[in-house]
């Protein structure tokens, strides 16, 4: 099969129940799941329908209690914490609700923190990162420290650093779940931009307006696929953003 026809992401069979305090809970039951290099895809769903964990496993941040998956061909099943952080690193960019960036580092640490880690050399380093936070309207922000940044600006430095290594595949998980209506639209403009660039991208989100802004939509209902555009015939949507414009602030 040639590269451009594996795809980017695959799952099958996957299971996951959490054991908390009350009743277990059926997160994710028997998903099937095959994502295609360039396509952004968003999940969608009524809270607890379990979004949120699918997204986790295919990150590698949780375990499924069954089933595979597989990173552009790999299968995943004997990845060890250690090699699905690796993954993380060179492979997977992740955008979470809440930012998730280390607050005592400064805008221009948080981004480099990966390509170094990754090793990159410290010239390319910060060529990479003073390239992506230009891009993403943030120049005069290297030295400020996250928590003196506006929620949609740390949300642009959370996506500056998830894709500062290239990554084949960017995990969203909620991304505008924090912010106004004007940075929601800013996440949704920027993600679409680098869609449209070739990126491929996973968007979990609540937010069927949100969800319009992919080429096809997942929506996930009590841990499973309940609807997909691409399982029955449709073309592959391309909404735009026009909804994601529309909201008002
Ligand atoms: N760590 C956990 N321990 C116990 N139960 C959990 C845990 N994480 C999630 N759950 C439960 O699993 C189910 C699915 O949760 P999940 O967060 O994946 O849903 P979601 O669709 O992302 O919801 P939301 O849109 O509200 O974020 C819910 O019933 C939730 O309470």
């Amino acid at each position: 099969m040639s590269e451009d026809r594996v795809p980017v992401l695959r799952a099958a069979g996957l299971v996951k129940t959490h054991h908390g305090e009350g009743a277990p809970a059926h997160a994710v039951r028997e998903v099937d799941l095959g994502v295609a290099r360039g396509e952004f895809v968003a999940i969608t769903g009524p809270s607890g329908a379990g979004k949120s964990t699918l997204l986790h496993l295919l990150g590698g941040l949780q375990r499924p209690d069954a089933g595979s998956i597989w990173l552009d061909g790999r299968c995943t099943d004997s990845f060890s914490e250690a090699r699905w952080a690796v993954e993380r690193r060179r492979s997977i960019g992740i955008v979470f609700q809440f930012f998730n960036l280390v607050s005592n580092l400064s805008v221009a640490d948080n981004v480099e923190l990966p390509a170094l880690l990754a090793g990159a050399p410290p010239k390319k380093a910060r060529a990479e990162r003073e390239a992506l936070l230009a891009e993403l309207g943030l120049e005069g922000k290297e030295r400020s420290l996250p928590g003196e940044l506006s929620g949609g600006e740390q949300q642009r430095v959370a996506l500056a650093r998830a894709l500062v290594n290239h990554p084949p595949l960017l995990l969203a998980d909620e991304p505008a779940g924090s912010l106004d209506s004007k940075g929601t639209r800013e996440v949704m403009r920027l993600l679409s931009r680098f869609h449209g660039r070739g990126q491929t991208i996973v968007l979990v989100t609540h937010d069927a307006r949100l969800a319009s802004a992919a080429d096809r939509v997942i929506s996930f209902f009590d841990g499973r696929i309940a609807d997909d555009a691409s399982l029955d015939g449709a073309p592959p949507r391309r909404a735009g953003i026009s909804g994601v414009l529309e909201l008002k602030d």
